[in-house]
């Protein structure tokens, strides 16, 4: 069974109110995302990407077409019932001092979600916090700075970090390396890479980057005018 079958999906936004214009940022794309696996998503500006990705971790609504995740199908559930939803489909953004609250230390940033979602006992965080660090690489001495006292590949990392904290099953990665300079981009998408062997992880992975995508993915799908136009 694939982790992830989107089928027919469609988001069609309106605008105007006596001339209501109809905008097709996504219009009928079926795509599957086995376990373990990457699905690259390339296209132009304003193709439809990211709605894409926001409509399959259903944070916009669907116009039409079903999204199945584990066989189950999501496109439905509302409110509390996406809740548990939520903890095994994670996102991540190009720019990952906008995920991360700037007066929070890494520490807290860490510890936030395991005590929001009762992850672990309070006798266990601070070993949690410290295998976290650790999976992405990063000193532990950072657990005490701020994120303005970090790079953008540290910066990167510890996003990472918070977002393997709930365990995923699959992550959106939305021009996740786009702002870093090529060395730091390498090293990220590394992590990730060892990530996806490692723990399992499949990636929804979204870049302008071609080289980027066919270095990281399985499977990538072209996209143009809310369409998929191409499989590679
Ligand atoms: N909330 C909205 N209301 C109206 N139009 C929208 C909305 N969100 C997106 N769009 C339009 O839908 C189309 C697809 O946008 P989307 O952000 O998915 O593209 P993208 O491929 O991710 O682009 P980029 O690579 O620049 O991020 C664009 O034409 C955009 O202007």
């Amino acid at each position: 069974m694939n982790l992830l079958s989107v089928t027919g999906l469609k988001k069609y936004h309106y605008s105007g109110i006596l001339n209501r214009k109809e905008i097709r940022a996504v219009d009928g794309v079926d795509f599957e995302i086995g376990k373990g696996k990457a699905l690259g998503l390339v296209g132009n500006s304003g193709c439809g990407k990211t709605t894409v990705a926001r409509t399959v971790l259903r944070l916009t609504e669907p116009t039409a077409g079903s999204i199945l995740f584990e066989g189950i199908d999501i496109t439905g559930l509302r409110g509390r019932s996406l809740k548990p939803l939520g903890r095994q489909m994670q996102i991540i953004f190009q720019n990952p001092e906008s995920s991360l609250n700037p007066r929070m230390r890494v520490y807290d940033a860490l510890l936030e979600p395991l005590r929001i979602h009762k992850l672990c006992r309070s006798d266990e965080e601070e070993q949690k916090v410290l295998d976290l660090i650790e999976t992405v690489n990063l000193n532990e001495e950072l657990l005490f700075r701020y994120p303005h006292e970090l790079s953008g590949g540290q910066l990167q990392r510890v996003v990472i970090a918070r977002v393997l904290s709930l365990n995923p099953k699959l992550i959106v990665a939305d021009e996740v390396t786009s702002m870093l300079d090529p060395l730091v981009q390498s090293q990220i998408l590394n992590l990730l890479k060892d990530l996806q062997n490692r723990l399992g992880i499949s990636y929804l992975f979204i870049s302008h980057d071609m080289d980027v995508v066919e270095w990281m993915c399985d499977d990538i799908a072209v996209m143009d005018k809310g369409k998929i136009v191409e499989w590679k």
